[in-house]
């Protein structure tokens, strides 16, 4: 079998299974890993600050402690990052851990792709140590922070545990007034972001702040959007292009998405649209006809007959998008404020990772 013919499910030890759906890229980090038959190196980052690491992180540093070939690092801010990353491309890892929620994830790979620490793209494996963890849910290590960690730690020592490598890219979000890009993997606007002060406001301050309160404000984000209550719509005018073509010329939106994830958190997968390209979008106008009957579509990727453009449903995939408008974007968890003044923003693929999915 060839090297990349053994990029199958894969253990440490070196035992793989074919085939292995490796979605937009090939498998080269795993293949890699796959030849090695000796015990991993695993690099932890751990941001100190995000949601459930306030609780749990000297747990995690206890547990990394047990395996001599795994390295921690907790990082209080952001500008340590690229250090931590420097002494674990020193020390040789073979695999990047973030732990963190999906504002760490998107701040180590941003600082991955824009610095190079390392000579190589690692694999990653992400730890759920954030809030929602969104990206860590579709594409990390099962199980809650320390069950996770401990499955990581006792497959990179040789132990049980199959592993699905999964190429994602990372979104790449390039401003025109000099300010530095933007990574993530999810851009939102309008009432995405309405929805976010929202549950910070109600729903985490209620002590929600696992997937059912991200439930909760996502129901009354689209309730909102169903009764146009102004606390929920707040138009903004926006152009898109997508690969050159103009999609939205200047027409108000009450909500735009933009992700590289094929489903978002809770599962829910509202891109229906067809394009080339890894970057999906859905732009929903003011007042979309039938919202809530056409919800089951929405949220799973599907059209019905009734989301049109005409009826204020868009949703189309791409490689480059260019986007006007005033507002707020939220990436990953981080606000943005743009005006159409500076410039469009351009948002594109950084890089692609190989997320060890275990
Ligand atoms: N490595 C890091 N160390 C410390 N702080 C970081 C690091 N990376 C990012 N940050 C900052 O920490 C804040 C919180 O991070 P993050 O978004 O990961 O946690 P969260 O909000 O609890 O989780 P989630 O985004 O999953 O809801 C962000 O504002 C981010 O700028």
């Amino acid at each position: 079998m060839t090297a990349a013919g053994r990029a199958g499910l894969l253990s440490a030890g070196a035992v793989a299974r074919w085939p292995l759906p490796v979605l937009g890229d090939s498998a080269t980090a795993a293949t890699s890993l796959i030849l090695r038959s000796r015990t991993l190196r695993i690099g932890v980052l751990s941001n100190a600050n995000s949601g459930h690491n306030r609780r749990r992180l000297a747990r995690l540093a206890a547990l990394a402690a047990r395996y001599p070939y795994v390295m921690h690092r907790a990082t209080g801010h952001g500008d340590e990052v690229l250090g931590a990353l420097q002494d674990f491309a020193a020390r040789g890892i073979d695999v990047l851990a973030i732990n963190g929620g999906d504002g760490t994830i998107a701040r180590v790979l941003g600082e991955v792709l824009e610095r190079r620490p390392f000579a190589a793209r690692l694999p990653i494996a992400l730890l759920p140590g954030g809030t929602a963890n969104m990206t860590a849910d579709r594409l990390g290590v099962r199980g809650g922070l320390l069950r996770a960690a401990r499955r990581l730690f006792v497959w990179a020592g040789g132990g049980d545990g199959n592993c699905r490598p999964l190429v994602r890219p990372l979104l790449r979000v390039r401003f025109a007034d000099g300010r530095d890009n933007a990574y993530g993997m999810f851009l939102g606007a309008g009432a995405v972001i309405q929805g976010t002060e929202y549950a910070h406001r109600e729903v985490h301050a209620r002590g929600l702040r696992n997937n059912a309160g991200l439930a909760v404000a996502v129901a009354r984000t689209l309730w909102g959007l169903h009764r146009g209550d102004p606390r929920f719509v707040q138009p903004v005018n926006l152009t898109m292009t997508i690969d050159g073509y103009t999609t939205v010329a200047g027409q108000p939106m009450a909500t735009l998405l933009v992700s590289s994830l094929e489903r978002l958190f809770l599962g829910i997968n509202p891109f229906w649209g067809g394009g080339d390209g890894p970057l999906r979008s859905t732009v929903l106008g003011p007042a979309p006809r039938r919202l809530l009957r056409s919800l089951p579509w929405l949220l799973s990727g599907r059209a019905s007959g009734a989301m049109t453009e005409a009826a204020g449903y868009r949703s189309r995939c791409g490689e480059c998008l260019e986007l006007a408008l005033d507002g707020t974007l939220n990436i990953d968890g981080e606000c943005h404020e743009v005006r159409r003044a500076m410039g469009p923003v351009v948002v594109d693929v950084g890089g692609r990772f190989e997320f060890l999915r275990l």
